[in-house]
C-alpha cells in the first residue's frame, strides 16, 4: 500500500487547510471592516534554516488574504537597531503582527528581541507575558509548532484527561509550551532533555510521544509502546541516498511506524498547521487590537477616521 494512504499517518495537510480556509473568511471580514490584516517577518542573517517557513508564510498568508512582508536584516545588525525597527513596526497601526525567525546571529539575544515585540503584535506567543498567560490556562495565541503538534494529537480522537504524554525536547519555543497546553487539558506530562538519564524509558511509557530536538532518527522503534501516538516536530535538512536535499524529522518513522498507531510524516506533519497557526494568530491579534481600537474611538471604520 502506497505510503499516503496508510492510516497510521497522521497527516497536517487537512487540518492546516480547515484552519487556513476560517482564516481566510475572518480575513475576508475584517478587510471589509477596514482593518486588513498585514504580517511582518523579520530575518536576521543567514537564512538557510528558515526558508522553508518563510517560503510557506508567504504562500499560505497569500492564500487566506493576509498581507506578507518579509524583511531582512544583514547579520552585522546589532541588536539595538534591530530594537528601533520592531518599535517601529509596534507603532506602525498597518501592521497586525511580527514574527522573528530563529535563529537569530549569536550576537543578538533573542529573548531581548522577543520582549521588544507589544504582547498585541506578538503572534508567535514568545512575549515573556505571551508565553505566561498560557501558565494561566489562556490558550487562544500560543507558540505556533507547541499548538500545532497538540491539533495534530486531538485528530487521534484521544482523551487527553489523563493521557500519559512524553515531550522530549525543552526549548521554550516547542518543548515548554507543549507541556504547559498539554497540562492545561488535563494530560500527565514528563518532559525529557539532554540531562535525562533515559528517555528511552520515559519514552516507552508514553501513550503520546511528543519530539522536538532536531537529531534525525533519535527516536527508534524499541522507545516506542505498541499502540503510542507519536507526533514528530524535527525539521532537519539531510542529504538524501540520490544526493538531492530532504527533509527529515527526529523519527525513525520506518521502523516506529510498524509499533505506533499514529505517526506524523515529515514533511508533511506538524510543519504545514505551524503555518496556518502564525496566520490564526495573526487573526486572533487583530481581533484585539480591533478591540481595542473600538473601545477607544468607537465602531467607525478606522480608515475614515485616519
Ligand atoms: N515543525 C515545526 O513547525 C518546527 C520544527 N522545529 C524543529 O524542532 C526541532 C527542535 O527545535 P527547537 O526546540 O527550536 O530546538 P532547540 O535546539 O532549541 O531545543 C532542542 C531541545 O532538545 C533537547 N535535546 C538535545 N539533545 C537531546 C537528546 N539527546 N535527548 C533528549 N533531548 C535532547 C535540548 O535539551 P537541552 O536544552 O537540555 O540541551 C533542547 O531542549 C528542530 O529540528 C527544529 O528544526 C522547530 C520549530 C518549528
Ligand atoms: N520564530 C520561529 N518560529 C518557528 O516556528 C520556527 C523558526 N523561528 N525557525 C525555523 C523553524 C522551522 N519551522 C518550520 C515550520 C514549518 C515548516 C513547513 O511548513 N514544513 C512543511 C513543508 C516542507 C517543504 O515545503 O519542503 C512540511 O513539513 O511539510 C518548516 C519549518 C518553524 N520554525
Amino acid at each position: 500500500m502506497p505510503l499516503s494512504h496508510d492510516s497510521r499517518y497522521l497527516k497536517g495537510g487537512p487540518v492546516a487547510k480547515r484552519i487556513i480556509a476560517a482564516v481566510r473568511e475572518d480575513a475576508a471580514i475584517a478587510k471589509a471592516a477596514g482593518f486588513p490584516p498585514k504580517l511582518i517577518s523579520i530575518t536576521v542573517g543567514d537564512t538557510a534554516a528558515v526558508d522553508v517557513y518563510v517560503r510557506n508564510q508567504r504562500a499560505k498568508a497569500q492564500l487566506a488574504g493576509i498581507d506578507f512582508e518579509e524583511r531582512r536584516f544583514p547579520a552585522t545588525i546589532t541588536s539595538g537597531e534591530l530594537e528601533a525597527a520592531i518599535h517601529g513596526l509596534n507603532a506602525d497601526p498597518r501592521v497586525t503582527g511580527i514574527i522573528i525567525q530563529r535563529p537569530v546571529p549569536a550576537h543578538i539575544p533573542i529573548r531581548t528581541l522577543q520582549a521588544a515585540v507589544h504582547p498585541l503584535k506578538d503572534v508567535e506567543g514568545m512575549h515573556p507575558a505571551s508565553i505566561g498567560n498560557i501558565v494561566y490556562n489562556q490558550l487562544d495565541l500560543a507558540p505556533c509548532t507547541a499548538a500545532a503538534s497538540v491539533e495534530l494529537l486531538k485528530e487521534t480522537g484521544l482523551d487527553l484527561k489523563g493521557l500519559e504524554v512524553v515531550i522530549v525536547g525543552h526549548s521554550e519555543i516547542v518543548g515548554k509550551p507543549i507541556a504547559f497546553l498539554l497540562m492545561s487539558e488535563g494530560a500527565t506530562v514528563t518532559v525529557c532533555h539532554h540531562i535525562t538519564r533515559s528517555v528511552a524509558a520515559h519514552a516507552r511509557r508514553a501513550d503520546a510521544l511528543f519530539v522536538a530536538v532536531g537529531k534525525p532518527r533519535l527516536i527508534k522503534a524499541d522507545m516506542v509502546k505498541p499502540g503510542a501516538a507519536v507526533i514528530d516536530i524535527g525539521i532537519n535538512s539531510e542529504i538524501g541516498p540520490d544526493g538531492s536535499s530532504r527533509i527529515v524529522g527526529d523519527v525513525d518513522t520506518e521502523s516506529v511506524r510498524e509499533v505506533a498507531s499514529w505517526i506524523t510524516p515529515v514533511p508533511g506533519g506538524v510543519g504545514p498547521i505551524t503555518v496556518a497557526i502564525l496566520l490564526r494568530n495573526t487573526m486572533v491579534a487583530l481581533s484585539r487590537q480591533r478591540a481595542l481600537y473600538e473601545a477607544t474611538y468607537g465602531t467607525a471604520d478606522r480608515l475614515a477616521a485616519e
